[in-house]
């Protein structure tokens, strides 16, 4: 049985505890100052009363707290360092690097930065994953199969981390907005709620698994779509020539921005 201990208890830390949860092999446990006991009866895992206690129950202790608790967690956690320095950590704390996570946690501890997104509670999440050198094969693979239980992985350097952070960690907001102007559209055009919004999920939820069991490239996907002349190429110019590229590029550069402040 491996024990899986999470420091917070925010959406990021539930995504993760719903996609290990029906793995019989993993217990799992949190801390969470406020609503840790609530998301564990939810979530039917055990509360713990102290990021020091996850750290003693735990084999993998996942940092999930706002970037800014970093030091605060750290101080905690330094009793249980020492008696138990066999603890991995993976962090998802975002924009925080594994020079900090050191800096704050001691250079004897084996970490993990991770950012995972929020499809990982449907086990359809991206997870990047970052080591440094000191981390030995075994470790890496036995981090890189949990993480590949909740979706797709690949390791990826610290500079890649950014925009990995923008696309695939902040990418579902962006998703769900398009989905949510594609029911507006549809309210516009006549459609009741409950129909434009049924039309919208299923049509990106769809095309998202239409090019993944397909391997189908997006834009050969778009051709199949657009008969010649017909009415999707239409849409498809308004679209283009409306800037849907340059604002796709201006919303991951914003976010990367906002990200890099916790650098
Ligand atoms: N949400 C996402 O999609 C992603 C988030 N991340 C990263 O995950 C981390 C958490 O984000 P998210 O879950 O969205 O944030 P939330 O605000 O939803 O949750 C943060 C949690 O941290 C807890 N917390 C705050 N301070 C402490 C502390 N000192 N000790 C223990 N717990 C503490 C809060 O506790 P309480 O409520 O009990 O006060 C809360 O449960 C961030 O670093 C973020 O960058 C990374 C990738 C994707
Ligand atoms: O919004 C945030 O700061 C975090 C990082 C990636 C997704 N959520």
């Amino acid at each position: 049985m491996l024990t899986i201990g999470f420091i917070g208890a925010g959406n990021m830390a539930q995504a993760m505890i719903k996609g290990w949860s029906g793995n019989q092999e993993i217990q799992q446990v949190v801390y969470s100052p406020h609503v840790g006991q609530k998301v564990a009866d939810d979530l039917h895992i055990e509360a713990k009363s102290s990021a020091l206690e996850v750290w003693l129950a735990s084999d993998l202790v996942v940092l999930a707290t706002p970037p800014d608790q970093l030091a605060a967690v750290a101080r905690e956690l330094q009793p249980g360092i020492l008696i138990k320095p066999s603890v991995i950590v993976a962090s998802v704390l975002g924009g925080i690097s594994l020079e900090q996570l050191h800096k704050a946690l001691g250079n004897t501890v084996v970490v993990t930065r991770t950012l995972p997104n929020v499809n990982v509670a449907v086990k359809y999440g991206y997870t990047a994953l970052a080591f440094d050198e000191q981390v030995d094969a075994d470790i890496k693979g036995a981090v890189a199969a949990l993480f590949l239980e909740l979706g797709r992985t690949d390791e990826l350097t610290e500079e890649q981390f950014g925009a990995a952070s923008a696309i695939a960690g902040s990418g579902p907001a962006f998703v769900a907005a398009f989905t949510e102007a594609f029911k507006e559209a549809g309210i516009a055009k006549g459609l009741d709620e409950e129909v434009a919004a049924k039309l919208a999920e299923q049509t990106v939820a769809g095309t998202a698994q239409h090019m993944t069991q397909a391997k189908k490239a997006p834009l050969d996907l778009a051709n199949e779509v657009m008969t010649p002349g017909g009415s999707t190429a239409a849409g498809f110019d308004a679209l283009t020539q409306g800037g849907l590229n340059q604002l796709v590029l201006d919303t991951i550069t914003a976010t990367m921005a906002k990200n890099a402040e916790f650098e």
